[in-house]
């Protein structure tokens, strides 16, 4: 952050104690603050070092006069000073928004210096490169994978995608030719040279079926692509090509970026399944879940087996108690409970997404002890207080791994009614957790575990885990 004659300029790609020019990408004199993206280190800090990627590196995209991708905005930061630097930004935003002082807690050795110590998750001298199982890239007019710079509706062509496991950055996709579809999804499961693509179409008539045909061309002539899904959007859902947050669909009535998309799935090479190794349960080592390609996965390849570690070490949660995943996918904490609680224990997991929760029903179709709920978490809080009510039992652990938004409110009031002795919370957006944690503190609980895990290297993204009792 930088000041220019009093207000506030927000400067991507520099790092704090430098001095650069930088070239304003969102000003205006009523603007409360201007946005701007470095252009020239007139004073470079110790920990810079050259752009892991081309395209992402602000320097050299102005020297070719376009803007920067997104995506990878720390990229030109040590991997250490990355880790500091969002330590920094979390110690920061508890305070700042929650209110919450490191110090006013009792939590480990790790933190007792008052700082957030980020752990680094990624293979050793990888450069934080390689680790994204799945990337959503956009369609150029030539049909070409592209990204967009930060704020922008610009398209970039891009020929690999550093972040992304070799399985989708070596791949032949960014030679094809994607006309007619806007947004590609690409899955590379376990981390392997198997992909899948999910190829999202407004496009109607001889477009669509351009696209179908070269789609069939795409999977039969490259032997890593395994499964092609066609989602077609209906004319007129809220879906499709975002123009806006709000606008008027093709009848005229008013609809939103929330609304729920009418989204048709067309198979067109493969058997609609994506096998993702299990890092848990009784299911670990010999087998896997079976997700559909367009439902929730940890991105970075070793997150999964990270975040049951830390989960499994915080949570308290012992044989034949209860245990409530909230924000289940499909079932990465559910299958990790289900074997810490046994066979005289409970779980009950709890998604929105069809897609999710119905690969969490195949996953735990065999185990009578975990019951899977497919509901928003707001409207099943009498649900899980009646679970951990039943039989009497106390103690009882709440995971919960909210999207971005965080829970809210209400969720927090909820489970603050039920007889939950711990809730654990895994948080990909510090200041959500920020005001979670302030509302759950201010009901009488203590935050007794933190741990933040770079799970999102050369970007600026961090995950938290943290234990709150009472
Ligand atoms: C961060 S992901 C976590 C998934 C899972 N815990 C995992 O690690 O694989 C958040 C999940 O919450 C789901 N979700 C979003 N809003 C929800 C809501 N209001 N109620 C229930 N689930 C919701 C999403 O579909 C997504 O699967």
């Amino acid at each position: 952050m930088a000041r220019y004659e009093g207000r506030v300029v927000f400067v991507r790609h520099a790092i704090p104690g430098e001095v650069v020019r930088a070239r304003l990408t969102e000003g205006g004199e009523q603007a409360k603050f201007w946005r701007a993206d470095v252009v020239e280190v007139v004073s470079a800090s110790d920990y810079r070092r050259r752009h892991i990627w081309k395209l992402a590196d602000s320097l050299r995209a102005d020297e070719m006069g376009r803007l920067p991708v997104g995506g990878a905005e720390f990229g030109h930061i040590t991997d250490q000073h990355q880790r500091r630097l969002k330590g920094q930004v979390f110690r920061d935003t508890l305070q700042r928004i929650g209110g919450i002082s490191l110090h006013d807690l009792n939590i480990p050795q790790e933190h007792a210096d008052g700082e957030v110590h980020v752990e680094d998750i990624s293979r050793p001298h990888s450069n934080g490169l390689h680790w994204r199982t799945r990337v959503s890239f956009a369609v150029d007019p030539n049909g070409m994978l592209s990204m967009k710079p930060h704020r922008s509706n610009d398209l970039i062509e891009l020929r690999g995608m550093p972040l992304a496991v070799a399985g989708i950055h070596e791949s032949r996709i960014f030679s094809a030719d994607f006309r007619g579809a806007h947004r590609v999804d690409a899955v590379a499961p376990g981390g392997g040279r198997d992909l899948t693509l999910v190829v999202h179409t407004v496009a109607q008539g001889q477009d669509q079926e351009g696209l179908r045909a070269r789609l069939h061309t795409l999977a039969s002539e490259d032997p890593s692509i395994a499964n092609v899904l066609l989602a077609v959007a209906a004319p007129g859902s809220a879906n499709g090509r975002p123009a806006g947050r709000r606008g008027r669909n093709q009848r005229g009535r008013r609809s939103d970026s929330t609304s729920p998309a009418r989204v048709d799935y067309e198979l067109l090479a493969g058997d609609r399944t994506v096998s993702e190794p299990l890092p848990v349960g009784p299911h670990r080592g010999s087998s896997a879940v079976q997700l559909r390609p367009e439902g929730f996965w940890q991105v970075h390849r070793g997150a999964p087996e990270a975040l049951v570690g830390v989960v499994g070490e915080m949570a308290r949660s012992a044989a034949g108690e209860a245990v409530v995943d909230l924000y289940a996918g499909a079932g990465l904490f559910s299958a990790w409970a289900a074997q810490q609680v046994g066979n005289s224990g409970r779980v009950l997991s709890v998604e929105a997404a069809d897609a999710s929760s119905r690969s969490a029903e195949e996953l735990f179709a065999e185990m009578d002890q975990v019951r899977i709920l497919q509901a928003p978490v707001e409207r099943s809080l009498g649900d899980v207080r009646s679970f951990l009510a039943e039989d009497g039992r106390s103690a009882g652990t709440v995971v919960l791994d909210p999207p971005r938004a965080g829970a809210g409110t209400r969720v927090i009031e909820g489970l603050d009614q039920t007889d939950a002795a711990q809730i654990v919370y895994v948080s990909c957006e510090p200041s959500s957790f920020a005001r979670d944690a302030k509302e759950l503190i201010s009901r009488g609980w203590r935050m007794d575990g933190l741990r933040v895990l770079d799970l999102y290297p050369n970007t600026h993204h961090m995950e938290a885990v943290a234990s709150f009792t009472r």
